[in-house]
């Protein structure tokens, strides 16, 4: 079935829509149906890229992919299953993130415009700075069950993804988690914990035994730790969970015993805690409850598998059976390289098993409401069920608004909301009376001076950048500069903060033709976009050009600087909705600068929390 678009649109709209090239962002739940309304609509030149293959809990709404292409990369597939809707169409698939280098500012130049159907922030906040500094429309698109949003985001006309601040995920205090839970999430979160601190990568932040410092508890506690034991000279030697684990053989029993008998004992010992609270039970595998709060053993509740709750004697065979499964995973890892470690992935049926489990044993062990599978599944992914229809609306009114800025008229691009309830007119899509426009303050998106700059990036090094284009073409004294797509600090003005990567070359820093830097000259309130184009070295030419109006490279008066209203705190959040109503988290520009506070971030987490956003969790603790 090819589609035909001729005598549906304007003759204008018609040649508009076939000659131009877009790029769609994401090929799930909404980038399918984007690319499926794209085909049938006439586009002929389009590229869609996706990380992901598809997983079987795609298929109930990502209607591009069947049983048989589970496994397979959602972009190829999205692109085959689009091309059957109309095989005339230029299709270009890349199983790829979008943030990685290649996909450079100029890359992006080359389309018209973007869609993006993304699911998280980072990647979000990624392609809203390649656009800007491309200078080409996005038309930005989020749901979360029932609500939806579409936005159009364009350089110096409208509110860029990063002009609100975003509200931070919510976080419990470390000593709820480890010596007082009351609430089911809270024993989700401790499970996660414990799939962590013995199957993951490392976080000191994440224990899971009792916290002996607990300051409501403060001189109640008994003498040795619960992880501690005495050695010869009566010092308490303390392991960590994973030593423990590794040192007993991951033994189902011994652990059990240890993390819901001993160190519940060990919190007893805390009585302080006790004294308003009910206190926990510490529970032996052995002589362990085998009935279902609300339900007969004999005829268990009704409903789909992930729906029946476990007795706690379910739950005590479901750990034990997923501890074996991971920790064979695990040792499997660790024998091709000792450094690996599992990613926990609320997919991954042990993994899932295993957190459900112990969180379950847990909240009974402290009085609390157990949760089905299903149930934690939902609070410990952070997810709100997608709706299929939510997904469809949002697709149709993306593309709708790219017919807009295909005739050129951006200014009829308003805002669309999508909600669960109809407002007080009756209205259940909701559009905005107008373009919200840029906010001044914005750190990514207010009119910094830009100026790009021709070297070859596998032979300038960071140091050189800094020397000789930074301080010496440029006449900054201090600068600090950050990579834009990750926030990955390059050049710190911060003495010796930097030094272990002065001698790498642009290459080497992931700097490639059309990357973007952010640089900042504190002492001079000087703030700059420098955009890096690749030029091999030639012996006849400059081994540095600048291409630009230098003129507009200056520092700025006193009391012209303004203060970031975005930052990358809150860059690997999950956030399939961009949410309206939001709390100023993020830190100003000058936080970002200055650092003096030495329990304040070091670049190295910095680095690190923009180059993982993978692992959605909604704690951070
Ligand atoms: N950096 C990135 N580069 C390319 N694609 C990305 C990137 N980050 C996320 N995506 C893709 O964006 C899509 C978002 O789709 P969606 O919100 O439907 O998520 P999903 O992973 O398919 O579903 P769920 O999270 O509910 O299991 C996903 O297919 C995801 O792989
Ligand atoms: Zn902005």
């Amino acid at each position: 079935m090819a589609a035909s678009i001729a005598g549906v649109f304007t003759d204008d709209l018609k040649h508009a829509i076939e000659s131009c090239k877009i790029l769609v962002v994401g090929a799930g739940g909404i980038g399918c149906e984007i690319l499926k309304n794209l085909v049938l609509s006439g586009f002929k030149d389009i590229e869609i890229i996706d990380l992901d293959t598809i997983d079987v809990s795609n298929l109930n709404r990502q209607f591009l992919f069947q049983k048989q292409h589970v496994g397979k990369s959602k972009a190829q597939v999205a692109r085959e299953s689009a091309l059957s809707f109309n095989p005339d169409v230029n299709i270009v698939a890349h199983h790829d993130s979008v943030m990685k280098p290649e996909y450079s500012v100029n890359y992006f130049k080359q389309f018209k415009m973007v869609l993006n159907a993304l699911d998280n922030r980072a990647a979000r906040n990624h392609v809203n700075r390649m656009c800007l500094a491309a200078d080409i429309p996005l038309i930005e698109s989020g749901t979360a069950g029932y609500d939806g949003q579409v936005e159009l985001i364009k350089k110096g006309m409208t509110k860029c993804y990063e002009c609100e601040p975003k509200a931070a995920q919510k976080t419990f205090p470390g000593c709820t988690i480890r010596n007082t839970p009351s609430e089911p999430i809270h024993c989700i979160v401790w499970g996660k914990h414990l799939f962590n601190q013995l199957f993951g990568e490392y976080d000191a932040d994440n224990d899971v035994s009792p916290d002996t410092e607990d300051p409501e508890a403060a001189g109640s506690a008994g003498e040795s730790a619960a992880k501690g034991k005495a050695n010869e000279k009566g010092d308490i030697e303390r392991v960590t969970t994973r030593q423990w684990a590794q040192q007993s053989g991951y033994d189902s029993s011994k652990l059990f015993h240890k993390l819901f008998h001993d160190d519940i004992d060990y919190l007893l010992s805390m009585h302080n805690l006790w004294e308003k609270r009910r206190k926990p039970t510490p529970l032996k595998m052995d002589q362990l409850p085998d009935a279902v709060a609300g339900s007969s053993k004999d005829n268990p509740a009704e409903g789909l598998k992930d729906q029946r709750p476990w007795s706690i004697v379910e739950c005590a065979q479901i750990f034990s059976r997923s501890l074996k499964e991971l920790k064979n995973k695990f040792e499997d890892l660790q024998s091709k390289n000792k450094d690996d470690h599992l990613v926990w992935d609320k997919d991954d049926k042990d993994a899932m098993d295993f957190v459900a489990a112990c969180a379950n044993i847990r909240a009974y062990i402290f009085g609390i409401a157990q949760k089905t599978r299903f149930d934690i599944k939902s609070m410990a992914g952070n997810i709100i069920p997608a709706i299929a229809t939510t997904n469809a609306i949002i697709a149709g009114l993306v593309v709708l608004n790219s017919f807009n800025v295909l005739r050129d008229q951006l200014e009829s691009c308003h805002s669309v909301y999508c909600r669960l309830k109809p407002n007080h007119r009756g209205q259940l899509i909701v559009p905005e009376r107008g373009l919200n426009p840029p906010n001044e303050k914005c750190y990514v998106c207010r009119d910094s001076p830009q100026i790009s700059v021709c070297v070859d990036v596998n032979k300038l090094t960071v140091k050189e950048l800094e020397e000789r284009v930074l301080k010496s073409l440029l006449n900054m004294v201090q600068p600090d500069a950050v990579k834009d797509s990750t926030g990955d600090v390059i050049i710190s003005s911060e003495e010796g903060e930097m030094d272990g990567i002065h001698h790498k070359t642009l290459a080497e820093m992931g700097i490639l033709d059309g990357s973007v830097l952010s640089v900042d000259d504190f002492v001079q309130t000087y703030s700059l976009k420098v955009i890096v184009n690749h030029r091999e070295a030639e012996h006849n030419k400059p081994d540095i050009e600048l291409i630009g109006d230098q003129s507009k490279c200056q520092p700025k008066e006193e009391g012209e600087k303004t203060n970031g209203a975005s930052g990358d705190k809150a860059a690997e959040e999950e956030d399939d909705l961009m949410l309206i109503d939001e709390i100023n988290e993020t830190p100003s520009t000058s936080d970002r600068k200055r650092k003096q506070d030495p329990s304040e971030e070091s670049p190295a987490s910095k680095k690190l929390r923009a180059a993982g956003a993978v692992d959605h969790d909604i704690i951070v603790l």
